[in-house]
């Protein structure tokens, strides 16, 4: 039987970008919605319900209603949004987290799709913390950069319109209470939360964090070589995996450290840059905010529950 599966919110920038990736599919049907009839809350139970998937992108609160909508318990949900993250009902979606959780995805109900940053950070961090090279105490700190899509229609729309003099880095979430906070720390198993800067950068899309590292404190000191083994014997054991690791090499600069040369696709590289006299390292990742940081993760997670290929629709 043909899957149907209906995107909420399919009009939004996520959405849209599901849409494509879906385009061609034969082993699905989208069930669309009709544009005068996005917002009727009617239209929208109907079209939950005669969903065998349904993929939220929309804001919190209309994701929450969503949910809300589905009355007929089969259903099953991918949420784009930020309200179900840390959820004890709901799958993580990020495949590459640790061997079980594609499995765990293929067969869940409630999946919710991670935020941007915090996939990075987890790719990043979550390997040292479970190789014991670095303790769940440990003080983090992340700086990150997103091109403006991340912000949605209305940030795309509010930096088209201010053109050139639009500004070409701005850093924000100065509160420290980012609402990617409690699923960064829950899922890098960081005992505490990490100090995280983001920023927006005057360009459509891709994005890098940064974790930095001052090693010098613990009582034993990982060598970056370490640091980088850990990481790649991870993702090496990880099957199906969208998340790749650069040769561990000393170098003052990469060209690969561009936020956008993963644009349009699902992948995630990362990057282990270390000064083993000085007891310093960088964690880096590089991906695309609406790749593999949305709707690419989206859409591993829906091939994961449909039990296709991975791969299915993705570069
Ligand atoms: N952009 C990104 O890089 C990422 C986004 N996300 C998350 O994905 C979700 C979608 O984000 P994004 O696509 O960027 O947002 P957009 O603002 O681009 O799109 C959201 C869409 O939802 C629609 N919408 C809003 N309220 C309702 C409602 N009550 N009923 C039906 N439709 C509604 C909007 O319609 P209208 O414009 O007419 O109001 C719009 O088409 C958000 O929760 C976001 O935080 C997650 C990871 C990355
Ligand atoms: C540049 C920018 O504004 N980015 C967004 C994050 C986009 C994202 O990951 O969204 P959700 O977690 O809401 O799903 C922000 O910082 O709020």
């Amino acid at each position: 039987m043909t899957a149907k599966i209906f995107i909420d919110g399919e009009a939004g920038t996520t959405g849209l970008q599901i849409r494509e990736r879906l385009a061609g599919r034969t082993d699905l049907e989208v069930i669309s919605i009709a544009n005068d009839k996005r917002k009727d809350l009617d239209e929208r139970a109907r079209l939950l319900n005669a969903a065998d998937i349904a993929i939220l992108c929309l804001p919190d609160d209309a994701a929450k209603e969503s949910v809300s909508l589905i009355t007929n318990g089969t259903t099953r949900v991918i949420d784009a949004s930020s309200a179900f993250r840390v959820h004890p009902d709901w799958a993580y979606g990020f495949a590459e987290m640790d061997k079980v959780q594609g499995a765990t995805i293929a067969k869940a109900r409630f999946v919710t799709n991670p935020g941007c940053y915090p996939q990075g950070v987890i790719a990043s961090v979550r390997p040292l913390i479970e190789a014991g090279l670095l303790p769940s105490g440990y003080p983090i700190t992340v700086n990150a950069i997103s091109g403006y899509s991340g912000g949605g229609k209305q940030m795309i729309a509010e930096y088209e319109a201010a053109g050139e003099a639009a500004p070409h880095y701005m850093p924000y979430a100065l509160t420290f209470a980012h609402k990617h906070m409690p699923e960064m720390t829950a899922y890098t198993k960081l005992a505490n939360a990490p100090l995280f800067v983001p920023s927006v950068g005057d360009y459509a899309q891709g994005m890098v964090t940064c974790v930095p590292l001052q090693l010098g404190h613990l009582g034993v000191v990982p060598r970056g070589a370490e640091l980088h083994a850990a990481i790649a014997d991870h993702f090496a054991g990880i099957p199906d995996s969208f998340v790749e690791v650069a040769p561990f090499a000393e170098m003052a600069k990469s060209a690969e450290l561009n936020p956008e040369i993963y644009n349009n696709t699902n992948t995630m590289k990362l990057h282990v840059f270390a000064n083993d006299e000085r007891a310093q390292a960088v964690l880096v990742a590089v991906y695309d905010n609406l790749g593999k940081g949305a709707s690419g993760a989206a859409v591993q997670n829906l091939n994961l529950m449909l039990g296709v290929d991975p791969r299915t629709g993705l570069v």
